[in-house]
């Protein structure tokens, strides 16, 4: 069997990178509606960080996530095989856990990848996209009718 590095593989310079990078990308957060701004940081495979923040509407159901502003601005520059991604808001005392239309987005890209969910503070906890959404429908499901 192929081997496969776990999610705590993450070298720390890149967990430093990701946990400044989420926390600079949080302060272009556009969120008056809410008052909640979020920094997401995703690391590709390559090394490569793009990052995102919430961006909200006056049409409320369009607002995007950070952590999907990261992961379309990666995609549409070309960049898809993900390690990691850390996110990040102004809770101090929580950390931040991405919603479940983040998690199906991110399942599309693979269950074996690291989410860096962290408090305000940087302190963090990390578990794989498979964590976060067991049982998950995705890409490989759409080949499986007969
Ligand atoms: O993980 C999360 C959780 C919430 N939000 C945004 C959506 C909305 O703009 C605001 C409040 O839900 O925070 C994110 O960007 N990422
Ligand atoms: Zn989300």
């Amino acid at each position: 069997m192929a081997h496969k590095r776990p999610a705590c593989a993450v070298e720390a310079k890149y967990i430093k990178e990701l946990l400044l990078s989420c926390q600079e990308a949080k302060k272009s957060a556009y969120c008056p509606y809410s008052r909640f701004p979020v920094g997401a940081a995703l690391l590709t495979e390559d090394g490569k960080i793009f990052s995102g923040c919430n961006v909200e509407n006056a049409s409320y159901p369009l607002s995007i996530c950070a952590e999907r502003t990261a992961i379309q601005k990666a995609v549409s520059e070309g960049y898809k095989d993900f390690r990691a991604i850390a996110v990040t808001s102004d809770m101090e005392d929580d950390y931040s856990s991405p919603c479940g239309a983040c998690r199906q987005v991110m399942r599309e890209f693979g269950t074996d990848w690291a989410v860096y969910m962290t408090k305000s503070t940087g302190a963090f906890v990390v578990k794989t996209v498979q964590e976060l959404l067991p049982d998950s429908f995705g890409p490989e499901d759409l080949q499986k009718i007969k």
